[in-house]
């Protein structure tokens, strides 16, 4: 939100407008918040936890575009380049929730909640709980606090770095 203090503003409108003041968010709110929708669904593509996601093996030999996978081989995802496809994702290296509204206020492009938790037989257990917990904690903190940048001794607004850690999980 320190970085992208625009999209804070249009979710505090939205949640303001929709759920009011005199209460939090809570889940029946969330069909009506598409914006706050659009803030979860971005920052699962924008920087995906699980990059490379978990190998998996193939139980037997199968065909992809004419390439024989053989019975055995270890299969890995990768997350990350399917969050950054420009082919699907317009700009993808930028955060713009904006782009899952439908058009004409977006570009209706594809949620990326079905890949950021992995896929098939073995796709992340916990995956309606960190989904749901994500977007309560976004709904509740927007709704009762603005984020703003620290300042250093001499009053000058700091302006953090987008750095992460690399590894299986970032
Ligand atoms: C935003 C948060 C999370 C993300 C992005 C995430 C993502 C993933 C991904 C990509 C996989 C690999 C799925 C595959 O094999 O294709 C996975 C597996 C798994 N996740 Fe998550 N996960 C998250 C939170 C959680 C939480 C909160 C829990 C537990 C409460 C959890 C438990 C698991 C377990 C147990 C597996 C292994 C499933 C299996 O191999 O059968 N995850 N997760």
């Amino acid at each position: 939100m320190i970085l992208h203090p625009e999209c804070q503003v249009t979710a505090q409108k939205e949640i303001d407008s929709v759920v009011g003041d005199l209460r939090l968010p809570d889940f029946g709110d969330r069909d009506n918040l598409p914006f706050v929708e659009c803030i979860l669904q971005e920052i699962l593509r924008w920087n995906p936890a699980i990059p490379l996601g978990v190998p998996h093996r193939t139980m037997e030999d199968d065909l992809y575009r004419g390439m024989l996978i053989p019975k055995g081989a270890l299969v890995f995802p990768n997350i990350k380049a399917m969050a950054l496809d420009a082919r699907v994702y317009s700009q993808p290296t930028v955060f713009y929730p904006e782009r899952y509204l439908p058009k004409p206020a977006g570009n209706g492009e594809p949620h990326f909640i079905n890949i950021a938790f992995g896929f098939g037989r073995r796709v992340c257990t916990g995956r309606y709980l960190a989904e749901n917990s994500v977007w309560i904690a976004i709904a509740t903190i927007l709704a009762s606090c603005t984020i703003t940048n620290a300042v250093d001794e001499h009053g000058e607004i700091i302006v953090p770095e987008n750095v992460l850690s690399d590894g299986l999980v970032r």
